[in-house]
């Protein structure tokens, strides 16, 4: 659907609106009673989620290019049928796939719209595309149901149409502004070994401690379906992330600035990712699916 179709079709007054950016993506626009969105239809991205009264709960680059085929810095990229580099190129005829796998920099489709009290629902789904095809997935469906209010839900189901089980990865690449990743800490991971990718994939030993930001820090924590917080004191509030289906946590900050970030901006921002990937990655069997959940929650503290 074009943009015109798409308010045709889905928008409701004072709560949703379609728009599109200069550069060629159409985003919706979400204000409820509750909160405040922005969703992109390219990668089903969400860009912002703000509750009432709150400052914004995830972080987006002042310099992400917000273009056609380009990955968004911040929000939450999804990440299929891959985590991070593609680690299997023979599977892909040697042909190396895309950082974070495809379905983050494509089009999808909005299928479903209603509002529940205060909470907006909307679906999304993928199908097969010349580039999923060429990197040899063709034979899935993905539908991403977000529900935005006060808390954010976000569910993401993976449907094998084929004769043969689906490997796959998966990632709810979630981006959280924070006031100053410095102050920050996040519980939850305290009895969690993991796999650090600063340290050339050391397997490193549960701290039994909170975890605090002192450096890069990029780690994949296998084996843990554990809710984790985010402690904000500057900001005044705690992230809850609820998490269901999802076995490992990856936990991101590049501690300099990416290039598609403004200097200093690394400050403001730290990743909690809801992922099945590594030793935790799912093999579907045919004509079944799975559903992988995030669940987000503040307080103010
Ligand atoms: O630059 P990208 O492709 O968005 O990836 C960002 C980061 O995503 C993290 O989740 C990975 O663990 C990192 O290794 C990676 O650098």
């Amino acid at each position: 659907m074009d943009l015109t179709q798409l308010n045709e079709h889905f928008a409701l007054p004072g709560i949703l609106a379609f728009h599109q950016t200069p550069t060629g993506l159409i985003y919706a626009d979400v204000t409820t009673p509750q909160a405040k969105a922005t969703v992109y239809l390219q990668g089903a991205h969400i860009t912002d989620w703000q509750p009432a009264g709150q400052r914004p709960i995830l972080f987006l680059s002042r310099k992400t290019d917000l273009l056609p085929g380009k990955p968004i810095r911040g929000g939450v990229p999804i990440a299929f049928p891959w985590f991070a580099a593609d680690k299997n190129l023979t599977r892909f005829q040697g042909k190396p796939g895309p950082s974070h796998g495809f379905a983050r920099i494509q089009d999808w489709t909005l299928a479903f719209v209603a509002l529940s009290g205060d909470d907006l629902h909307l679906t999304f789904t993928l199908g097969p595309s010349q580039m999923s095809r060429d990197l040899g997935f063709d034979n899935f469906a993905l539908a991403y149901q977000l529900t935005i209010g006060r808390s954010l839900t976000m569910r993401l189901t993976v449907a094998n149409n084929a004769t043969t089980p689906l490997v796959f990865e998966e990632a709810l690449h979630t981006y959280y502004h924070v006031i100053d990743v410095h102050e920050v800490s996040v519980t939850g991971l305290e009895p969690t070994s993991f796999i650090d990718k600063t340290d050339n994939m050391r397997e490193t030993p549960a701290a039994n401690a909170l975890l605090t930001f002192t450096g890069p820090t990029d780690r994949v924590y296998e084996n843990t379906a554990a809710t984790c917080i985010i402690h904000d004191p500057l900001a005044k509030r705690n992230t809850t992330i609820a998490k269901t289906n999802s076995n490992t946590t990856v936990v991101f900050n590049p501690w300099k600035e990416l290039p598609d970030m403004a200097p200093d901006e690394w400050h403001e921002m730290l990743c909690v990712e809801t992922v099945n990937a590594a030793a935790n990655a799912i093999t579907l069997a045919p004509n079944s699916t799975h559903t992988m959940q995030a669940h987000i929650t503040i307080a103010n503290i």
